[in-house]
Parts: structure tokens; C-alpha cells; sequence
């Protein structure tokens, strides 16, 4: 299990701890934790902000409990949650004012070594100046100004957790197994029936399969199995095959092959790193492949295309320039994603498709530096500049990575609400080239900062 940057919100009863919380996680609600032992006093959800990812742990449902035995029940809450925390979010209701409950809670975080970002909840309008101006005294700076209800402030909240985010992914990757370059690649094969997946699959296990049959925790229709490839330098390397032929019966019984397909390679890509998209080279490239390579993008895996049964396709250069073609009038992600000629039944060219699934997530968990990104932000935007929509031109001032597997950036500058989407599309095209992405999906989010209005999301 990797472990995430985890944010805490702390707060007396009532200051809107859930209502950030639900915010935060928003559809992902269905998934929050319901782990024995987890009391009902404390729930944790996957947030996402503007292209953060990070765990959050709200401290929430004290009404039960009796007002004298409250603060003690509190402070228990409060401390297990910050304790796992990289950051705390202290919460308090700007229309309330500070009360001593909220001077308490002060108390307790400055004791802690949990870095604190006190945030003024309820602040929509000016209902909340006086209680902004009293928070003051608790002594942890400027709050943060926020509308839970109303989505507003969360471009600021973005913006204090940020560096505390930066600074617990930074001291992750030594204890991120799965960001271990030496750890298993887990590679999907997905593509329509008779593409040849089972036929690979087979051939790639052959000698080398080291555990077979199902493993547990993967589902009940997936397995994976692990494996050693050897590499051209005669490196072993570790893959994990998330198969999922027990979906792929399943649709052929119920021969829905078309939906079922699009589903199965859906699934199998919820476990994956890498999926390689099967096709069968003398049928081509077909809408319903397109459709499932631009799914595996969207959910952010990383994505090669295999031209299978190779030993029989005839015109082989024309093929393959047809499927290429094809990929670049196709939907905009998918142009420039590594195409790789396989035939399962000879064996040809599998290591080569193994070493390209390796290489493209190299460039899926890649972070890149603050100096190089800016070097190339610098040299992007004076190649190409922002436009200047009614005669103001856009500002471009800075990037950062938020995250990795995949790829994922916030730009700041003013103005960028109005920047047309080809020139969002010049950047990221731009950044895959100049800083290795490949073809990989790359997010980019833009951000005007300090507008407080922005991000209803
Ligand atoms: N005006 C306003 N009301 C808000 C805002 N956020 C939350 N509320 C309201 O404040 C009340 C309390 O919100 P909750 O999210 O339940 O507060 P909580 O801190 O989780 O409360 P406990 O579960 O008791 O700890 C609810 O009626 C919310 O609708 C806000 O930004 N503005
Ligand atoms: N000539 C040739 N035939 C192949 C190759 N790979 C697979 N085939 C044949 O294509 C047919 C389908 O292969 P499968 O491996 O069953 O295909 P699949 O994708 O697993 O099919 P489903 O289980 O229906 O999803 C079989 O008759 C294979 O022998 C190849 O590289 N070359």
C-alpha cells in the first residue's frame, strides 16, 4: 500500500469539518473508509484538489457525546488524527468567532509537532471579518479564507497545503514500494476477443512463471500472476500480470463481447501501471480500440499499443503506418503512444514490447525538478507566449509537480482562465517532449492564484 500525503481537519463540533470533507472527496464518498477499529468518531476519504492527491481524515460526529465529557473525547479524536497527519487543518467558524473550545484546540496543535494551517470556515460574504480578525490571537498567522458550502477558497487551501504536500512526498518514495524502480511492473493486456491476449499471456509466462494461479487481494474476476522477465542484459525483472480472463468468459457467455471488452479492459486497468492495448494487426485499428486506449488515459495509466500476429500481416509497412495514422486522427492523448509489433504465436518482439511497458512507466513515475521544469517553462512560453485575449496578455509565472504515475502539474499565472485550449495543449505537448514523458498522460491544471471565487468544483 503506498502511502499518500494525509491531511487532518481538527475542529470543535460544528465549524463545517464534514462539509470540507465531503468537498474534498466529493463523489468519492461511496469509498470512505469503513475499516473495523476506525470508530465511527473519525472517517478518512481520498481528497483531490486541483490535481492534489491526498489522504484526508475528518474528526467529525461528537454530538453524542455530553458536553462535559466532550473536550476529553475531543482531544483523544483530535490527537490519534493528527498523528497520522502531514499537516493539521485547523478549522473554525469565521461567523461564530473564536470561542475557548477553538483556543483549546490551539492548545492542543501547538503541543504538536503536526505542522498546523488554520483555515476560517463560513467566511462567504462578510459575515465572518470579525471572527477572521479575532483568529488572530490563536497565534497561527493569516487563516486560510474558506467556503466549505459554497466551494469557495479552495484555490487558497491549495495553496497552504501545497508545500506541506511537496515535503511529505519528498520524504515518501524511500518507503514507496511501489515507486521502487525494482519493484514488480503491473502490466494489463486488454484489447478484443481474439486480439491474442490469452496466446501472450502464455507465451510470456512459459519458463519463467515463478507463482501462477490466483493471489489474493486482487478481486474476484482479476488475478495476477508474478513473474520474472529477463531482460536484454540478462536482468531479471519483476512483472505482476493483472489478467482478467475471468471477465472475458463472462462476456463471451453473455456475448456482450463489445460492452464487456471496454469493462474488462476498465477493470484489469484499476490494478495496472502499464496497459498494453492488443491488436490484432491484420484487423487494424477500430473505434472500439481508440475508445479503450482513450479510457486507459483518462484514468492516468500509461499506455503502449501491440500490433499482434505480425507473422501473418501482409503489407506490414503500410499497416503500421495505417494504425499510426490512425492514433494521430484520433483523440488528442493518444497521439504519439509507443506502437510495438508482436506476433504471440512466434514469440517475436515480446521482449521488446516488455522493455517499452518498463520504459514507459520509468517516464509515468518520473518527478521532475523545480529548475529543470522552470528552465523549460521559461523556454516554452517565450518560443511560443500566451495570447492576449482583449489586449491583456496572460501571465505565465510558474509550475510545479504535484504528483507522479502520472504526471501531474499545476501552472500559475494570471488570467489563465482565458487561455485558449490549444495553448494548454502546446504545453503539454511541449513537456512531453523536452522533459522525456513520451506519450504518457501528462495533467496540467491551470491556476489563477488568490482568486477566491474559482474552483466550485
Ligand atoms: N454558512 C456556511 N455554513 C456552513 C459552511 N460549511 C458548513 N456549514 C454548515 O455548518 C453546519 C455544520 O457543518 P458540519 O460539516 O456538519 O460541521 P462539523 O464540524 O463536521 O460538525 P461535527 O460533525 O459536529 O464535528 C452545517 O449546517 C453546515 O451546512 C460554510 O462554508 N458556510
Ligand atoms: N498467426 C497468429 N495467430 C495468433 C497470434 N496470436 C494469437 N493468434 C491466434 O488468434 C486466435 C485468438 O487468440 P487468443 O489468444 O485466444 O485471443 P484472446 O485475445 O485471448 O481472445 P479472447 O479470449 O476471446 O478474448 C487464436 O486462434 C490464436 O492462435 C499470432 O501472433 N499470430
Amino acid at each position: 500500500m503506498s502511502r499518500i500525503p494525509t491531511v487532518a481537519i481538527v475542529g470543535r463540533p460544528n465549524v463545517g469539518k464534514s462539509t470540507l470533507f465531503n468537498r474534498l472527496v466529493g463523489k468519492k464518498l461511496a469509498l470512505v473508509d469503513d475499516r473495523p477499529g476506525v470508530t465511527r468518531d473519525r472517517r478518512e476519504g481520498d481528497a483531490h484538489l486541483i490535481g492534489l492527491d491526498f489522504r484526508v481524515i475528518d474528526t467529525a460526529g461528537y454530538e453524542d457525546h455530553d458536553a462535559q465529557t466532550l473536550p476529553g473525547r475531543m482531544r483523544i479524536q483530535t490527537e490519534a488524527a493528527i498523528g497520522q497527519a502531514d499537516v493539521a487543518l485547523f478549522l473554525f467558524d469565521a461567523r461564530a468567532g473564536i470561542v475557548p473550545l477553538d483556543e483549546e484546540i490551539g492548545r492542543w496543535l501547538r503541543s504538536s509537532t503536526t505542522p498546523v494551517i488554520l483555515a476560517a470556515n463560513k467566511a462567504e460574504g462578510r459575515a465572518g471579518e470579525q471572527g477572521i480578525l479575532e483568529s488572530l490571537s490563536l497565534g497561527f498567522g493569516d487563516p486560510v479564507q474558506l467556503s466549505a458550502e459554497h466551494g469557495e477558497g479552495m484555490g487558497d487551501l491549495f495553496e497552504a497545503l501545497l508545500p506541506h504536500i511537496e515535503k511529505a512526498l519528498a520524504a515518501i518514495p524511500e518507503e514507496d514500494e511501489d515507486d521502487r524502480p525494482d519493484a514488480p511492473l503491473k502490466l494489463a493486456i486488454v484489447g478484443r476477443p481474439n486480439a491474442g491476449k490469452s496466446t501472450l499471456i502464455n507465451r510470456m509466462l512459459g519458463e519463467d512463471r515463478m507463482i501462477t494461479g490466483p493471489e489474493a487481494g486482487i478481486t474476484r474476476d482479476s488475478i495476477a500472476v508474478d513473474w520474472l522477465w529477463h531482460d536484454p542484459k540478462g536482468e531479471p525483472r519483476p512483472v505482476r500480470l493483472i489478467d482478467t480472463a475471468g471477465m472475458r468468459k463472462r462476456a463471451k457467455v453473455q456475448d456482450k463481447l463489445e460492452k464487456m471488452s471496454v469493462a474488462d479492459a476498465l477493470h484489469a486497468v484499476d490494478f495496472a501501471e502499464v496497459v498494453v492495448l492488443l491488436l490484432d494487426a491484420t484487423l487494424g485499428l477500430e473505434a472500439q480500440d481508440l475508445r479503450i486506449a482513450d479510457k486507459v488515459l483518462e484514468e492516468g495509466r500509461a499506455l503502449v499499443i501491440a500490433l499482434n500476429k505480425w507473422d501473418v500481416a501482409e503489407n506490414a509497412s503500410s499497416l503500421f503506418n495505417g494504425v499510426k495514422r490512425a492514433l494521430e486522427d484520433g483523440l488528442s492523448q493518444v497521439k504519439g503512444v509507443t506502437v510495438m509489433t508482436v506476433s504471440a504465436a512466434t514469440g517475436k518482439g515480446i521482449d521488446q514490447l516488455i522493455q517499452a511497458a518498463f520504459d514507459t512507466r520509468e517516464a509515468w513515475s518520473k518527478r521532475v525538478g523545480t529548475g529543470e521544469m522552470n528552465r523549460w517553462f521559461e523556454r516554452a512560453i517565450e518560443a511560443n507566449p500566451p495570447p492576449a485575449p482583449g489586449g491583456k496578455r496572460i501571465k505565465m509565472r510558474y509550475v510545479t509537480q504535484v504528483k507522479t504515475r502520472p504526471p501531474s502539474f499545476v501552472v500559475f499565472g494570471t488570467r489563465v482562465d482565458q487561455l485558449p485550449a490549444s495553448y494548454e495543449r502546446y504545453l503539454v505537448n511541449s513537456m512531453r517532449k523536452e522533459l522525456g514523458f513520451g506519450a504518457v498522460p501528462v495533467r496540467m491544471t491551470f491556476r489563477a492564484p488568490k482568486n477566491p471565487f474559482d474552483n466550485k468544483e
